[in-house]
């Protein structure tokens, strides 16, 4: 059987693959029953490896690891505080992410994409679901904020000008997410372009 700790390398393998974490760009966690897994700063994803994941507790301070952890940990660990069902949270930087966050930042509006059944409780694509969008803050104390005001997103958010934030009950789920997140984006992107 797969351990947290591989599982969560193969998820940030995986979201890099992809392509979304661009310039050491995005972070990654998981929880633990001491707190969570998260990836230490500056780390290339394409090349991650168990000694670039660090132990931290809820409050954020590491327990085990080598190096700083990632500059945006203390907002997993708000998670992980704020909602005792996320069990994993996964933040990529994407292109679509980026620029549909600085062109909608009260929210996107989906509807009409059968994708969104891939997002946790929605049963059809005939209904219209709102991906929230909070401004960003380098002051993860703030940012934090912004998330706990807009408080339940259960499937995660935008960042301003930033990125994804997917969350999950388990890794598999926040994977679902996190990628069906990103491919109605994608679609939002290019239906964008039509009027042009
Ligand atoms: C390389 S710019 C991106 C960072 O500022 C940050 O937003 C990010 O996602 C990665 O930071 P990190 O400290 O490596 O976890
Ligand atoms: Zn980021």
């Amino acid at each position: 059987m797969m351990t947290l700790q591989t599982e969560l390398l193969a998820a940030i393998s995986w979201a890099a693959q992809q392509g979304w974490t661009p310039a050491t760009g995005g972070n990654f966690s998981a929880r633990t029953e001491a707190g969570y897994l998260v990836t230490a700063s500056g780390r290339d994803k394409t090349r991650i490896q168990a000694d670039d994941l660090l132990l931290c507790d809820l409050d954020g301070r590491v327990l085990s690891g080598d190096g700083k952890p990632s500059a945006e940990s203390d907002l997993h660990a708000a998670l992980y505080r704020l909602d005792p069902t996320i069990n994993c949270v996964l933040h990529t930087h994407t292109l679509a992410s980026t620029v549909l966050s600085r062109r909608f930042p009260n929210g996107i509006e989906l509807s009409g994409f059968e994708m969104q059944k891939a997002l946790q409780g929605n049963v059809t694509h005939d209904a219209s679901v709102l991906l929230p969008v909070v401004p960003n803050s380098q002051d993860m104390d703030e940012l934090a904020e912004h998330v706990r005001s807009g408080w339940p997103m259960p499937w995660g958010f935008l960042v301003t000008g930033h990125g994804i934030y997917a969350v999950g009950d388990s890794i598999a789920s926040c994977r679902r997410h996190l990628e069906a997140i990103e491919f109605l984006l994608s679609c939002v992107l290019e239906e964008s372009r039509w009027s042009k």
